[in-house]
């Protein structure tokens, strides 16, 4: 291996193309060689002015003799597939949430990796790597609030596309409130009810949006998500903690710049999670890349952070976040006993 391993990053749309950014300009140890992504144009786009080879075969990428770690940022529905092919091929994947769209399919990955005996899935819920969160969770495992009772979330996008409807909203949304919920409480969640709303006329028919989500976890800690992705706003996620001996709140404050004039004051809010959590997925594609250098040399573990349990278990709250959506009934997450490691950082290890 050369100083810097060399990555494959698969799907470069929004996000993929980010990671690229950050890979070949902020993470130091590292340098992408291949691009895939179905469509050409968009691989090339994002290669060309980098010295990247284009391969459009994900399978052909993850095998390639010149790439010893992938980045996966397809959509979801392609997750599965390719970060298996990674788990075969024995190199390590930084695979975008989710880790797969169902709880089943969450399951066999983890449970492929936990056979084949070497944590080589690192899950991207970039949310664990910004300081509010990180601090947010050393507050509470530290004990000085005492023990957490309720956490109360906010989750609100300025714009979706047409396509998302209630259950994309919990999918693709509200895992992160899934993982976020795990890793500040450090502890499993057992149930999950949606109540939906009074839909904002900019949703399309039949999509409930806002809606409130309720989580409980296994102490009977509660956990409330308001997912609203149509505000017409701004990117605002937030997190309260209320606990037997305080409460504390992170998110309040996202005015990146506060102007005075003309006898006002104010500022702008962040207007996409790029901006708002911009050096949580970088520090989150940081530590990966020394994690992966160091799991390839060793030939051991190749994470730092959240694993294929965490994406597991955030895959098996969404499945029942639908159902709750669908039956309008509290359901179950009714996880699986965990028998290998596959999670590594903070709460829920
Ligand atoms: N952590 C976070 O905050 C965020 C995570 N994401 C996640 O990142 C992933 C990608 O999302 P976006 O970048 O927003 O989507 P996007 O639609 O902007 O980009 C996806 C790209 O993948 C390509 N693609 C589709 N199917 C493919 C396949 N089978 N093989 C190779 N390329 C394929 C598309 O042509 C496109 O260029 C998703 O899993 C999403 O949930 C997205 C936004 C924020
Ligand atoms: O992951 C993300 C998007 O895919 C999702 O659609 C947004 O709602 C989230 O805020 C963002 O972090």
């Amino acid at each position: 291996m050369n100083d810097e391993i060399r990555i494959a990053v698969l799907g470069v749309g929004k996000m993929g193309s980010f990671h690229v950014d950050s890979l070949t300009r902020r993470t130091r140890g590292a340098r992408v060689t291949v691009v895939g992504d179905v469509s050409d144009e968009q691989a090339h786009r994002v290669a060309d002015p980098i010295g990247a080879r284009v391969v459009a075969d994900p399978a052909e990428a993850i095998a390639a003799d010149d790439v010893d770690a992938v980045v996966i940022a397809t959509p979801g529905s392609a997750h599965e597939a390719q970060v298996l092919a990674c788990l075969e091929a024995g190199k390590p994947v930084l695979c975008e949430k989710p880790l797969t769209t169902e709880a089943a399919t969450a399951a066999a990955v983890y449970r492929r990796e936990t056979e084949l005996g070497r944590r080589l899935i690192q899950v991207g819920f970039m949310r664990r790597f910004d300081h509010e969160y990180a601090a947010l969770q050393q507050m509470i495992a530290g004990g000085e609030l005492g023990a957490p009772l309720m956490l109360h979330c906010t989750h609100r996008n300025p714009a979706v596309p047409e396509f998302f409807d209630s259950e994309y909203m919990i999918r693709d949304s509200v895992v992160h409130e899934a993982d976020s919920a795990r890793f500040l409480l450090g502890e499993e969640i057992a149930a999950v009810s949606v109540v939906r709303g009074r839909p904002t006329a900019d949703a399309p028919p039949g999509v409930s949006d806002p809606m409130l989500v309720l989580f409980e976890a296994d102490s009977g800690a509660l956990v409330t998500v308001e997912i609203f992705v149509r505000t017409g706003i701004a990117y605002e996620v937030r997190t309260e903690v209320v606990a037997e001996h305080g409460s504390a709140m992170i998110g309040l404050d996202q005015n990146v710049v506060t102007k005075r004039r003309g006898g006002t004051w104010g500022g702008t809010i962040t207007p996409d999670f790029v901006a708002r959590f911009g050096q949580a997925y970088d520090d989150q594609v940081q530590r990966w890349v020394d994690a992966a250098r160091a799991g390839i040399a060793s030939g051991g573990d190749a994470v730092d952070g959240p694993g294929s349990w965490d994406g597991y278990a955030a895959a098996a709250i969404c499945e029942a976040g639908v159902a709750a959506v669908v039956k309008g009934e509290r359901i179950e997450t009714g996880m699986e006993a965990r028998s290998g490691a596959g999670g590594a950082m903070g709460g829920v290890a």
